[in-house]
């Protein structure tokens, strides 16, 4: 994939009102009181009982396969299908995160991507509503192993290459790679951080980051992209807020 400086020439969208990612200036996150309570966000996964891994070209992605939801918070009364999930990190731990808090980025960020199939028929069909996706954003910092990552990582040897697929037999919960605490977050309205940067994204973004060894992080940087470079960096850099408010849930 091109540098994202080079995107809006084809995907003249990429300078649009509600592009992503953001840089969190936590400070100016208003309190959204009605997202708390009754309406907390909410998901019920249904384990993978098999793990169907792709390297894309320029990440590694978990098709999944079972009909888990995400309901709540932001999402109103729709229902939001869990479609796939994938991560962007740095060449070293000082970068790597899409999203920044007050400026501060981190090493890594996973993104498990859902379509409000409440008023949707498909992924396909979702993928360009202003309603249509929902994106849990986890921040991953150095530190002890994520066990539930372990079918990842440990797997990245033989997805080294563009296109490479594989199916591990082995089971997967993505409850597993979210933080303990999946109250508190920041959520806003945005985009695909890749081409097309469709305006479809409600993205929620975890305050509390998730822990991965740095064997785990050094496997996703041995991969190799679409141009047959070591796939490292392949975050897009922050996009301008414009007319937009990220509430928090948490004070
Ligand atoms: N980093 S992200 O979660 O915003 C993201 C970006 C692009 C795509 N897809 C690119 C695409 C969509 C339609 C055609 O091609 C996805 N996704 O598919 O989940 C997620
Ligand atoms: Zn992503």
């Amino acid at each position: 994939m091109k540098r994202p400086s080079t995107w809006g020439k084809d995907f003249p969208i990429a300078n649009g009102e509600r592009q992503s990612p953001i840089d969190i200036v936590t400070s100016a996150a208003e309190y959204d009181s009605d997202v708390q309570g009754s309406n907390a966000l909410s998901t019920n996964y249904t384990p993978e009982s098999e793990v169907k891994l792709v390297n894309n070209g320029h990440s590694i992605m978990c098709q999944i396969t079972k009909k888990g939801v995400l309901t709540g918070g932001p999402l109103g009364k729709d229902e939001y299908r869990l479609e796939q999930f994938h991560l962007h990190w740095g060449a070293e731990d000082g970068r790597g995160s899409e999203h920044t808090v007050d400026g501060k980025m981190y090493a890594s960020e996973l993104h498990l991507v859902h379509w409000n199939a409440s008023k949707y028929s498909s992924f396909a069909d979702a993928v360009q509503k202003p309603d249509g996706l929902a994106v849990l954003g986890i921040f991953i910092t150095p530190g002890v192993a994520c066990n539930q990552f372990k079918v990842i990582s440990d797997n990245c040897g033989k997805l080294k290459t563009s296109g490479a697929e594989m199916t591990v037999d082995t089971t997967l919960d993505p409850t597993l790679l979210l933080p303990s605490n999946t109250s508190d977050y920041w959520t806003y309205l945005g985009s695909l951080t890749t081409p097309p940067l469709f305006e479809s994204v409600t993205w929620i973004v975890f305050k509390e980051p998730v822990e991965y060894s740095k064997e785990q992080l050094l496997a996703l940087r041995n991969l190799v992209d679409s141009d047959g470079n070591h796939m490292q960096d392949n975050y897009r850099p922050p996009a301008a807020l414009k007319q937009r408010k990220v509430k928090k849930t948490f004070t």
